[in-house]
């Protein structure tokens, strides 16, 4: 079966290289609407894949601190970079261009990192992303699948490591350490109801 949860956010960026002029030679911002989508051949307790309530803590916090900030490529102009950096205190930096296709893969993967460091305390079993599908405008979206996500070769390495979160967006956390923890895997528990 298979769960989908939507997050939405606020955010700028250039995607460098594409044939749209608009897009690949100004800064621009979308609306963009994340599905997450979970599948489980399980029930937990509440006979529930994953509690909507549970994709509102770690994952929510991830998604929503693009929100209201500008996302760099890390090999864009390095100029515009640090202007970007000055005048933006809300900033993300990866290492690929901000496409809807690669921001579908960085989710994907963060998603994934987090289901992996996650603790299951109410009877949840085998979830696994099925699939991210971004939404940057009310016409055009792309979807992301496991081996979209892992296609390192045809689609670019994301290392999660190259992935930067701006401090002010960081101090926003509940927990300022949740990137570093997600990066060394360390075990996240959930609040016991949400
Ligand atoms: N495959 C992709 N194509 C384009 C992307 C993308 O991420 N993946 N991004 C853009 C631009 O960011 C652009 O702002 C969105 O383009 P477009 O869909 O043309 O936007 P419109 O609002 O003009 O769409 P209408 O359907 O005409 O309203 C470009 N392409």
């Amino acid at each position: 079966m298979i769960i989908r949860k939507l997050f939405k956010f606020e955010n700028a960026h250039i995607v460098r290289n594409c044939t749209s002029r608009r897009c690949s030679k100004s800064i621009h911002g979308h609306s963009y609407r994340v599905e997450i989508k979970l599948q489980s051949n399980f029930l937990d307790n509440g006979e529930m894949v994953y509690d909507f309530g549970l994709m509102k803590t770690t994952i929510k916090t991830l998604i929503d601190s693009f929100d209201h900030a500008i996302t760099l490529w890390s090999k864009d102009n390095k100029e515009y970079i640090e202007w970007a950096k000055k005048f933006s205190e809300r900033y993300i930096i990866l290492p690929v261009n901000p496409s809807a296709e690669q921001f579908s893969r960085v989710f994907f993967l963060i998603v994934d990192r987090v289901l992996e460091c996650m603790e299951f305390k109410n009877g949840e079993k085998d979830i696994k992303v099925y699939s991210v599908v971004v939404h940057e405008t009310d016409t055009g979206y792309a979807e992301c699948f496991r081996e979209d996500a892992y296609n390192f070769e045809n689609m670019g390495e994301i290392k999660l490591e190259d992935i930067v979160f701006s401090d002010i967006i960081k101090e926003e956390w509940g927990d300022k350490n949740l990137w570093e923890k997600l990066l060394k895997k360390e075990k996240i528990t959930p609040p016991k109801e949400v």
